[in-house]
Formats: structure tokens, sequence, C-alpha cells
């Protein structure tokens, strides 16, 4: 169980001169429990294979499935599947509409037939570090990182199985990044299937996760994260990749063999 995507192609305005292959013959196993990053430059496909997960980009070859079910199975609600994934878009702020943070909370679990949780509301707030009192304030009177956290609790508010990120951390400050990536942790930790396409893999060294990368449309590298780190520098700086300090030193680590000094700086 978990998502399945079966030789996946995607063009976009095909047969018109903007035609443009997006995804080309994508195969990805995720398991339920993993965790794993979606690495690549931009327009490498990231966005448009984290849409195909829920349907709203339909492959036009090969198929997704959703533990074991066809999106394209015209038998199965599509709400079924989409209520399984929780998709954090890129500035996902836009999309608010309602007068109050709690009835953005409250929005999807309604609208998924879903009982709406308050107490595990004020739990994610505690750890994106959101005050209970903004349950009462228009999500549109926020800061910037405030509003991403809303964003965050709006999509975490239905219990999906399948969480993914689109770039969570864009445009945030040192602070909220960080409180975005405890919540990636915790959720892990609670044993939900994660997906993050991001440039940021400093704060994921101890969780071992799980690396596809994109270039063109194409998979440049599917694999386990110790691989991936150890993959020529300059392949990862073309797909966006900085290495922070503690990343160099357990890539130079693995790279020598050291397998307990990585693990002894991953854990730092
Ligand atoms: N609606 C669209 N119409 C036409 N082409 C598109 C459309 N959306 C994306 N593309 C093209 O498809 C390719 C893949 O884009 P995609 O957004 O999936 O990349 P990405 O890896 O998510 O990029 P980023 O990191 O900038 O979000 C790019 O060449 C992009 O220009």
């Amino acid at each position: 169980m978990g998502i399945k995507v079966d030789n996946v192609s995607f063009t976009y305005a095909k047969n018109t001169p903007f035609q443009k292959q997006a995804l080309k013959n994508i195969e990805l196993e995720i398991q339920n429990g993993e965790l794993w990053l979606f690495i690549g430059h931009t327009g490498s496909g990231k966005s448009t294979l984290i849409n195909t997960f829920n349907g709203l980009i339909f492959p036009e070859e090969g198929d997704i499935y959703i533990d074991d079910v066809s999106i394209k199975d015209k038998k199965k609600d599509i709400r079924e599947i989409r209520k399984k994934i929780g998709i954090i878009f890129q500035y996902p702020e836009t999309q608010f509409f309602l007068p109050t943070v709690n009835e953005e909370f409250e929005y999807a679990p309604k609208n998924f037939n879903v009982e709406y949780n308050l107490e595990k509301t004020k739990e994610y707030m505690d750890i994106l570090s959101l005050p209970h009192n903004y349950l009462e304030r228009s999500p549109f009177n926020l800061s910037g990182g405030e509003m991403r956290k809303v964003a965050i609790i709006s999509v975490l508010s239905y219990d999906p199985d399948f969480i993914i990120f689109d770039e969570p951390t864009v445009g945030l400050d040192y602070k909220t990044r960080k409180s975005v990536f405890k919540m990636v942790k915790e959720l892990k930790n609670r044993g939900k299937t994660l997906i993050l396409a991001t440039h940021w893999i400093n704060e994921f060294v101890e969780l071992k996760p799980k690396v596809l990368m994109l270039k063109g449309g194409d998979i440049a590298f599917k694999g386990e994260f110790d691989d991936f780190i150890s993959l020529n520098i300059e392949e990862l700086e073309n797909a966006g990749i900085i290495l922070d300090k503690k990343l160099e030193l357990y890539r130079k680590a693995l790279l020598k063999n050291e397998i307990d000094l990585a693990n002894k700086i991953a854990s730092i």
C-alpha cells in the first residue's frame, strides 16, 4: 500500500506550438510511512508529478495507484482518493476564503465528511507555535509565515494519510522554516507518508529520507539519501542543492566510508 507511479508521462498544451513534455515515463513506488524528498531544478517536473497524485493532472500515459486504487478507475469516486491526499501547494495562503482561521480549519473536514478534531488542531498549532487565540482571527490579516502555518493546518485538519508539501518553506524566515520542519518530523513520527518538493535537504539528514531527483521530466536519481548525497557535487548543485556545514561533513564521512562518524554528525 502507498503510492505507485506506473510509467507516467504528461505533456502540457499538447498539439499546440507551446507543447511541453513535463514528465517522461516516471516509475516510482512510495510505501506507507516513508519520507521522500523530490529534488530538481526549477521546471524539472516536481509540481507536475505531485499534481498527478490527486488527479489534478491526469497522466496521458501510465497510471497512478493510491493504496492500489487507480486514479483512472471510473467506478471509484475521486473524492475518496483526494480525502487520503493532502497537498500543501506553493503559496497556499492565496486559497483562503473564510472569515476566521477556525472556519478555514473546519472547511475541509466538512467537505470530506470527516469529523473535525479541535484538540488535534490545537496540537498542530502548538507544534507550529501559532497561538490558540488565532482561531478567531481573520486569515487575511496575518503575517506571511502565520498564513503558511494556517494553510498547513487546513490540510492536516482532515487527517490525510499522504501529506505532500510543494516547496513548503519558500519565502519563510529561519524561525518559521524551523517550525515547518518540526511539523514534518512530528508527522513522520505519527506514521504519515510524506513527500516534500524542496531544495532544502539539510534538515532531513537524520530522518534518512528517500530521494527522487528529476531532470527535464526524467528521473535523474531515485533511491536512498546516502547514495544521493554521495553523488558528484556538481550534480547536486545543478539540482539546486546547497549543502550546509553539517551536511558537508556528513557527506565527507560517508565518502570515506566512516559510517559511525557520519551517523554521529547526523544526530547533532
Ligand atoms: N500550465 C502549464 N502550461 C505549460 N507548461 C507548463 C505548465 N506548468 C508547468 N509547465 C512546464 O512544465 C515543466 C515542469 O514544470 P513543473 O512546475 O512541474 O516544475 P517544478 O520542478 O515543479 O518547478 P519549480 O521548482 O519551479 O516549482 C516546466 O518546463 C514548465 O515550464
